[in-house]
């Protein structure tokens, strides 16, 4: 697999929200911070700079049942949260914050709210209490699991036909 180093979009692309720091050696080792405090319910970003992904990756971001984009900004860098504080709203087209961010606090989502079946799993290490260990996307979790979070529509209706078809 081949690994962008250099992002192809002018840096910063959202300089009063985040702020890419680098954490460790290698591969996936930079995430987006909060470059300025934002408080609840802030609209951070909509998905405007996107363009239509022509495979899922690791940096995709699913927004229907079938199809996904490319961020091509600095949202790329948002890591995965069990316990996030933004939301990717993929029916809105809008990232949100849904709890007041510190400046300085990294910007998560939960990936399984917008990912089914992800291109590259990972094992997660966001140290919350609500962690659910391996990250592969929403087809491996009961419904349960996301019952008390925010969840995009496509995500809900694959949960409800993949449940339903269990139970025949
Ligand atoms: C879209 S990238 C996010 C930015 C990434 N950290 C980077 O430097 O490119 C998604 C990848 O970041 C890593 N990642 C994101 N959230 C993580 C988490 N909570 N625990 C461990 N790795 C994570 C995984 O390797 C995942 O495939």
């Amino acid at each position: 697999m081949t690994i962008e180093q250099t992002p192809h979009w002018k840096q910063p692309s959202h300089p009063a929200f985040i702020s890419v720091k680098t954490y460790k050696e290698g591969s996936f080792s930079q995430y987006a911070t909060a470059s300025n405090p934002i408080p609840k319910n802030t609209v951070i970003a909509d998905f405007s700079a996107a363009t239509p992904a022509t495979s899922k990756a690791y940096s995709s971001v699913q927004v229907s049942e079938t199809e996904h984009i490319e961020l091509n900004s600095d949202l790329l860098y948002s890591n995965h949260s069990c316990d996030p504080n933004v939301v990717f709203d993929t029916d809105k087209g809008e990232i949100r914050a849904v709890r007041d961010i510190k400046e300085g606090e990294p910007i998560t989502f939960n990936y399984l709210t917008t990912e089914w079946d992800m291109a590259q799993a990972f094992r997660c290490e966001c140290r919350t209490q609500k962690c659910l260990g391996e990250i592969q996307g929403a087809k491996y979790v009961p419904a349960k699991a996301l019952e008390n979070e925010f969840v995009n529509s496509h995500i809900k209706r694959l949960l409800e036909k993949r449940d339903a078809s269990s139970k025949n």
